[in-house]
């Protein structure tokens, strides 16, 4: 074969192996960075980043494209300078449409299956408050990077609403049991510092260039590693989770809507609407 042809071959099984990217996306910025491959998603859902259909619906089809495309590694961040995200977006709950509620929770049971799951390296790059869904998506990533000075955690009881299993697995595969219990009951949100003692967050960043930089350099520690290898060890870990979740998927829908359909839970997510609102006016 001409050398020529060999090259063009090469050329072309790169391409071919590029992550493709759908330009399409509203609530996504998604870049590849030129040195190490390593795929940068960065959330813009203004103002807070919250998780609506809409979001989790991109987050999913991105996670999908990286798989594909055997990326070596993908990096969380937001393009908020205080939020990371929010977590859920309050009004996918608040007074649901039932239908809309399923393909909504659906939505996130896939987020978390394929973030949690993933086989190529994640990190979360936070660069600002994290909680509850905004918690749960840092932790399903492999290594948290974490600026100072912002909130982290699963604060659930504070809205009246309990964390689902899948969440706390999810915690429990970062923290202590001890620490998720004592965490999950009093709704803590963690500053970045308390964060990083009990072992939350893995590193502490100044800013979020710093942040960045420190989320790239942990996918330096699989230069020496077969992917397939690192993979396989990841499933082994978390896989017993997400076959639990994947039994249960209609259940934990059904489950979760006639739980946040019940008028306490409903009451308790308007008062919390109300919190939110009114620290603003105060504010103002
Ligand atoms: C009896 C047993 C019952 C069992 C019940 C079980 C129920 C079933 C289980 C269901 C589980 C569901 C799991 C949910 C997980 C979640 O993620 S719930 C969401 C939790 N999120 C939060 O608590 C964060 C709330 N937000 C904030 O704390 C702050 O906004 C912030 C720190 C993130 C940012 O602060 P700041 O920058 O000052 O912005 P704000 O002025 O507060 O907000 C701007 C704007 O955004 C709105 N907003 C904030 N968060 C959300 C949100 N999560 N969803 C929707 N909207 C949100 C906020 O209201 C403001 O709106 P306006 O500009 O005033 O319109």
């Amino acid at each position: 074969m001409m050398a020529s042809t060999r090259s063009l071959l090469r050329t072309k099984s790169l391409i071919s192996n590029l992550p493709r990217f759908s330009s399409n996306y509203k609530c996504l910025d998604v870049s590849v960075n030129n040195d190490n491959n390593i795929t940068t998603v960065t959330l813009k859902r203004p103002p807070v980043n919250s998780l609506n259909l809409d979001l989790l619906s991109e987050i999913s089809d991105v996670l999908t494209d990286l798989k594909k495309s055997k990326s070596p590694g993908m990096i969380l961040t937001s393009s908020s300078d205080k939020v990371f995200t929010a977590g859920l977006d309050i009004m996918e709950m608040h007074k649901p449409d039932p239908e809309r509620f399923k393909q909504f929770w659906y939505a996130l049971q896939d987020v978390w299956m394929k973030l949690y799951g993933s086989p190529f390296p994640t990190a979360a790059a936070i660069n600002g408050h994290a909680p509850a869904g905004g918690c749960l998506l840092a932790m399903c990533c492999e290594y948290r990077v974490m600026v100072q000075n912002f909130n982290i955690g699963l604060n659930e009881t504070q809205l009246g609403i309990v964390a689902p299993i899948w969440f706390i697995k999810t915690m429990l595969n970062t923290i202590s049991i001890r620490d998720t219990e004592l965490a999950l009951t009093t709704g803590r949100l963690f500053k970045t510092d308390e964060a990083l003692a009990v072992g939350l967050i893995d590193e502490m960043a100044t800013d979020k260039a710093d942040a960045l930089k420190k989320a790239n350099a942990f996918f330096e520690r699989f230069e020496m590693i077969p992917p397939i290898a690192r993979a396989y060890t990841k499933d082994s870990l978390r896989g017993s989770d997400i076959e639990d979740l994947k039994k249960n998927r209609e259940k934990d829908i059904q489950t979760t809507l006639s739980l946040i359909t019940q008028p306490k839970v409903q009451q308790g997510l308007e008062f919390y609407l109300a919190l939110l609102k009114n620290k603003k006016e105060s504010a103002a």
